[in-house]
């Protein structure tokens, strides 16, 4: 992709630039100035193992991010945030669904929302966009960001915005072609490359990249393990506003509001979990109900493993519900679980006194929206319950929360977690600010 405005000034243009009508073609593509002149695209990407819900946090931070960079260029560039396209997440098991990449954001979240925060699209957009008359888009700059491995030895951890050499592993993705060219399959696409790659170790909050852009030489810079960089605003308002920004695709919620009808005895107006179509008109409340069943997510599968300290054995699991249904006097139970068929129906067999249910996507519905999707419907249906119980340090947990606190239930309702086998962990609880 050229770099429009530089040679947009003829004056300023190099000789070697061919021009018509006053301005100048890039001497590489000869493409036109056109509309896009002030166009600058941010590209991002995270750590392959990294779960569906921290990205959706990474989303948060890099979006917020952008928007103070449109805020700040007070329309000198246009920002614009590019959506990596989902997929290959180590979570996402089913096999009879096809291959679960290249998923656009459309199939999760409601992009005119996302849009009222920050300009955003999609990656088969901006291919479509950026590349011109070109077969392929070479992003401008790719920034592979790096932790300070030598932070905990020296004891410095002041903010870090160093260029390094980039080993041969850092670079393992990223192989040269000829060229010059980076081939580096950006999410699975053989005609995205970059121009450039460079290794920067990093240490501080987002707003510390703008230093990087250099948006007079390139028009599209991608960082490469966005999740390094820190917050700048977590908890603020700024950060509210984002997250409220991050209404799913209307078709998830209706699944999940059928659902919660037909077997939770679940509705939005008695429930008075009603929200505006458009989450900018929203408003600070704190009358939530909820429909008439308790929601637990019981996280299994890797946090055995990982964190077996703070998950309770399914009996344990069994005896806290039991003792909460009885104190909040509910008959319904609602469980969202990663957890093998055995182990939910250990736990329904222990809560037999109790209508247990758990949601059971079609085969449309999982084709349709795959293993993201159903995560989404089982969080939408949690965010109704008019009591939530969640897993220690689970960011799916912790995205319910967030989605419940928008929806205006009192705290006490929300930021609860089933204790684990070792004791009982402090809990964090992230309170909405309007
Ligand atoms: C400690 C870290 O924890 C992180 O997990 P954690 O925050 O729970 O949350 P996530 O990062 O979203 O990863 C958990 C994934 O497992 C599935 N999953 C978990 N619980 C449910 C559920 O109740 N219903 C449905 N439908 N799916 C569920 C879903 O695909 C979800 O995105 C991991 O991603 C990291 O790799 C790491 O292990």
């Amino acid at each position: 992709m050229p770099v429009y405005l530089t040679y947009k000034n003829v004056a300023q243009a190099p000789e070697y630039c061919g021009k018509k009508n006053g301005y100048a073609l890039d001497d590489k593509n000869c493409f036109w100035h056109t509309e896009f002149t002030s166009k600058r695209y941010i590209l991002y990407d995270v750590n392959p193992p990294e779960g569906f819900n921290l990205r959706r946090d990474v989303y948060l931070r890099t979006s917020i991010f952008v928007r103070n960079l449109s805020e700040k260029s007070k329309k000198r560039y246009q920002w614009h945030l590019v959506l990596p396209p989902w997929g290959n997440l180590y979570h996402w098991r089913s096999t009879d669904i096809g291959p679960q990449k290249q998923i656009p954001w459309s199939t999760f979240f409601d992009l005119e929302s996302l849009k009222k925060y920050v300009p955003v699209i999609e990656m088969h957009e901006f291919i479509k966009e950026y590349s011109q008359n070109s077969k392929t888009s070479a992003i401008d700059r790719v920034y592979i960001l790096q932790n300070d491995e030598k932070m905990f030895e020296t004891g410095n951890f002041d903010d870090k915005n160093q260029l390094v050499n980039c080993t041969p592993d850092a670079l393992r993705k990223y192989q040269a072609s000829s060229s010059g060219n980076y081939g580096a399959k950006f999410w699975g696409y053989s005609n995205v490359t970059a121009n450039e790659v460079k290794c920067l170790v990093y240490h501080g909050t987002m707003s510390g990249l703008e230093e990087n852009l250099y948006p007079d030489i390139y028009s599209s810079v991608m960082f490469d393990h966005m999740e390094i960089p820190l917050h700048d605003s977590y908890g603020t308002k700024e950060f509210w506003a984002a997250r409220r920004s991050m209404r799913y695709n209307s078709a998830l919620y209706e699944i999940a509001n059928d659902f919660s009808q037909k077997y939770l005895k679940s509705n939005d107006s008695r429930d008075k979990t009603e929200l505006p179509m458009d989450w900018t008109k929203e408003k600070s409340k704190r009358n939530a109900l909820g429909g008439p069943y308790l929601c637990v997510h019981l996280r299994r599968r890797d946090f055995l493993i990982g964190r077996a300290g703070s998950v309770p054995t399914i009996k344990n699991a069994a005896s806290q519900l039991s003792i909460k249904m009885e104190e909040l006097n509910l008959q319904s139970i609602f469980i969202a679980t990663d957890a093998e068929n055995n182990e939910y129906n250990e736990l329904k067999s222990l809560l037999n006194m109790y209508a247990v249910t758990r949601y059971t996507p079609s085969d449309s519905v999982k084709k349709l929206y795959k293993d993201g999707g159903v995560a989404i419907i089982d969080q939408i249906i949690c965010s109704k319950a008019r009591y939530f119980i969640g897993t220690h340090e689970s960011t799916f947990t912790f995205r319910i929360q967030e989605d419940r606190e928008i929806m205006g239930f009192p705290s006490k309702m929300t930021f609860n977690e089933l204790c684990g086998i070792e004791k009982c962990k402090s809990r964090s609880s992230w309170k909405i600010l309007w």
